[in-house]
């Protein structure tokens, strides 16, 4: 477990110690390399750590011949490429064969909130995004915004759909983040965990999906099923809705 003292880190490393097919290794967190040794021959890491560490601890778990389910967001599509291009590298060179697991949000409620805002997107003349969570997070917007965002916007452009109307004339920033042209708001709030609302308008009508994580253990099925999975999904799989096979 990489991250093993973080909030994500330690109800992991608690759901897997739960686990009987399951065995924990090896905990790592911030000032400890990965390497084989660290690692203690450790099959498939989790990575719940910071975004500015994760893409060197994923080519580090490359290196180590290790199987790599993350959940630490701040992926781009570049930093995705260089992992599928190692990935390749390493294949290409006789070594292992290697699976990557990435997912913005390993909650049934938050993948299916994703899977029927990709569905519905096409339908609606307007879209937006709002996601709240606990004022500790640091990245905004959250990383299940934005790939809520990217596939309505995916899905709006394979329907021929343009811009959802917006007459702002100033005060933009209060308009929220442009994520490839869908408006996402972000708002943090003692209290909160990770929780996520999107909205779909057309003249007379709204559509709003919610989703709600109210404690971390709701992340734990998914993350063990991709611990399970990951290992025969050799190279780079985005998204847990993959492996439920919603996609
Ligand atoms: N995909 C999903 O379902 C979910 C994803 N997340 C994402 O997971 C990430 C972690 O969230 P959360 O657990 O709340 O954050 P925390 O800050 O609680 O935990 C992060 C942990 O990683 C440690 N760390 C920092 N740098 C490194 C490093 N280089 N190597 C190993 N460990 C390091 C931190 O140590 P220190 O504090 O000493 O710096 C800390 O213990 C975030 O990106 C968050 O958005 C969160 C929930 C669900
Ligand atoms: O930092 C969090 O807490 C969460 N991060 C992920 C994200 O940015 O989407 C997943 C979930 O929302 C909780």
């Amino acid at each position: 477990m990489l991250g093993a003292a973080g909030r994500m880190g330690a109800t992991v490393c608690a759901a897997v110690e739960g686990a009987a097919d399951l065995e924990l290794v090896a905990r790592l967190d911030a000032g400890d390399e990965v390497t084989p040794q660290t690692l203690r021959g450790a099959q498939v890491a989790v990575d719940f750590t910071v975004p500015s560490a994760t893409e060197a601890n994923v080519h580090a778990l490359i290196d180590a011949g290790v199987h790599a389910v993350v959940g630490t967001t701040g992926w781009t599509d570049e930093s995705r490429g260089r992992v599928v291009e190692h990935l390749a590298r390493v294949a290409a060179d006789g070594g292992p064969s290697l699976g990557v697991l990435i997912a913005p949000n390993f909650g049934l409620s938050a993948v299916l909130a994703m899977t029927f805002a990709a569905k519905a997107a096409r339908y609606f003349e307007s879209a937006e995004v709002v996601e709240l969570h606990h004022p500790d997070k640091v990245d905004a917007p959250s990383g299940t915004a934005r790939h809520t965002a990217a596939a309505i916007a995916a899905a709006r452009a394979d329907a021929g759909l343009g811009p959802s109307p917006d007459a702002t004339e100033s005060g933009w920033e209060a308009r929220g983040a442009d994520v490839d042209g869908v408006r996402v708001h972000a708002v943090r709030l003692r209290g909160l965990v990770a929780h996520e609302e999107i909205l779909f308008g057309n003249a007379g009508e709204q559509l709003v999906i919610r989703q709600d994580s109210f404690d971390r253990v709701s992340f734990m099925p998914g993350v063990l099923l991709a611990v399970r999975e990951v290992s025969a999904r050799p190279g780079l799989t985005v998204g847990l809705e993959n492996v439920l096979d919603l996609a």
